[in-house]
Order: structure tokens, then C-alpha cells, then sequence
């Protein structure tokens, strides 16, 4: 039987007082990739942010690796998010160190201690990248694609269940941002869960996966057709 990694039933995602979306009813088995898509305002950035626990979930239940979201607690937080991988779509990488310090520093606020397992894995998760060879890099010297692959990376520090994307490619061009999207293939490849919000319908096209829509104030899957997206 599949293994759900996440899981909402008639949720409600407000921002503030306001009602973005209702009836959110979702399911995602371990293994899966799952694009969330919406116009500007929909609601994408608002339902991720109630996954990893940045918007507490009012109304409904909701389940995400292990964790309940309807009764979350503010000291879990550091918890749930060591269980999920978060990439966003401006890489929010720190400028004041290189390559090997941002990904040292995660792992460092995440209790590791042993230098040379550290280094271990910042060396892994690169490799896994391809970025292996920039470690010593300042984040203004990469490409935004670059940038983009080492925030991955980072994503992968704490071996994540799951990866929460949120539009990981919209501030890049279409040639980068398919370089990322192979990234995030073969990290899918090797038995990752990933949801991932994006605003980019060709690369829908040419990496097809089960899809999401947020429209109206609701959420639900769309069949890949051309005009249905
Ligand atoms: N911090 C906030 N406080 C109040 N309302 C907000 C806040 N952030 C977003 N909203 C509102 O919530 C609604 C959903 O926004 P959200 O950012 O989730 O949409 P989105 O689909 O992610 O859009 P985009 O594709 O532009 O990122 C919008 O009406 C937006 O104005």
C-alpha cells in the first residue's frame, strides 16, 4: 500500500483573516512529484507556507511527514522543517559566506558537531548537484541557476522525506531553468517526495507529473492537456 507523506481534508488556508483557499482536500504518497500551478494570488506560496508551518492551519486536518498541522505547536517548527527540504524561488542563500559556510551553517543550527562528517555531507549533497566544484564560491559569484542548485543542496542537508518547491525556477530563463528541473528529476529519481509550485507550463510539458491546480479559491488535479493548464 502507498505510504501518504501529506495529507489535507477540508482545509481551510487563510492569510491573516483572509480565506485563500477552501476545501482543500490533498494527498501525496511518499515517492511522488506533484506540481502545484495558479495564476498570481491563487494561493500556491500561502498552502506551502501553512505545510511548513508558517500559516498555522484554522480549520480542517492535516497530516505532513509525521506531523499534525491543525495542532502544531510553535517549538515544533524547527522539528517538522528538519523533516522537509524548502527551496524557494529567490534561493535565500546568505552573501556573507561562501558555498561550504551557508550549507555548514544549516547543518550546525541543526545540532551536527563533527567537522568531518559536516564536510562529508556539504561535499554529498553538492556532488548530487553538480556543484561539488564551487564550494568555496561567494553566492554573488554563481549563476542564478547555480545559486539555485547549491539552495537545492541545502534543501538536502537534513535528508529530507519531502521537498517543498516553491516556484524553484521562476527567477530563472528557460534553458536554467530546465537544468534545475533535471536536478529535481533525479532527486525525484532516487525515491524523493516533491511538491513543487510553478508558474512554468512548458516545463510541465516536458517533465510531466500529476498536477495541481489553485483557481478560485479551491485546489484540484488537473489532466495534462494543453488546455487545461
Ligand atoms: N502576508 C500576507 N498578508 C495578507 N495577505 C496576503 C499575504 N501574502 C499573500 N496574501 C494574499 O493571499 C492571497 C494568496 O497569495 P499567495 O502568495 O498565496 O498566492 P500565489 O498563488 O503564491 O501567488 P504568486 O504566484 O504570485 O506567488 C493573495 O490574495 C495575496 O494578496
Amino acid at each position: 500500500m502507498s505510504e501518504s507523506i501529506l495529507s489535507l481534508k477540508e482545509a481551510q488556508i487563510f492569510q491573516r483573516e483572509n480565506l485563500v483557499l477552501s476545501n482543500v482536500n490533498l494527498n501525496i504518497n511518499k515517492g511522488e512529484f506533484v506540481y502545484m500551478i495558479g495564476k498570481t494570488g491563487s494561493g500556491k506560496s500561502s498552502l506551502m507556507k501553512t505545510l511548513y508551518g508558517d500559516l498555522p492551519l484554522e480549520n480542517g486536518t492535516g497530516s505532513i511527514v509525521g506531523f499534525n498541522l491543525k495542532s502544531l505547536k510553535e517549538k515544533e517548527i524547527p522539528f517538522l522543517r528538519r523533516k522537509i527540504g524548502i527551496v524557494f524561488q529567490d534561493f535565500k542563500l546568505l552573501n556573507d559566506r561562501n558555498v561550504f559556510e551557508n550549507l555548514k551553517f544549516v547543518l550546525k543550527a541543526t545540532g551536527w558537531k563533527d567537522a568531518e562528517k559536516m564536510k562529508t555531507k556539504i561535499m554529498e549533497v553538492l556532488k548530487k548537484v553538480g556543484m561539488e566544484t564551487k564550494d568555496f564560491k561567494m553566492p554573488f559569484q554563481l549563476s542564478g541557476g547555480e545559486q539555485q542548485r547549491v539552495a537545492i543542496a541545502r534543501a538536502l542537508l537534513n535528508d529530507p522525506e519531502l521537498i517543498l518547491a516553491d516556484e524553484p525556477t521562476g527567477n530563472l530563463d528557460p534553458a536554467t531553468s530546465v537544468g534545475v528541473m533535471n536536478v529535481l528529476k533525479e532527486i525525484h529519481d532516487t525515491g524523493k517526495t516533491i511538491l513543487m509550485a510553478t508558474h512554468d507550463y512548458a516545463l510541465i510539458l516536458k517533465f510531466p507529473y500529476k498536477t495541481l491546480k489553485c483557481e478560485g479559491g479551491e485546489l484540484f488535479e488537473v489532466v495534462q492537456q494543453n488546455s487545461n493548464i
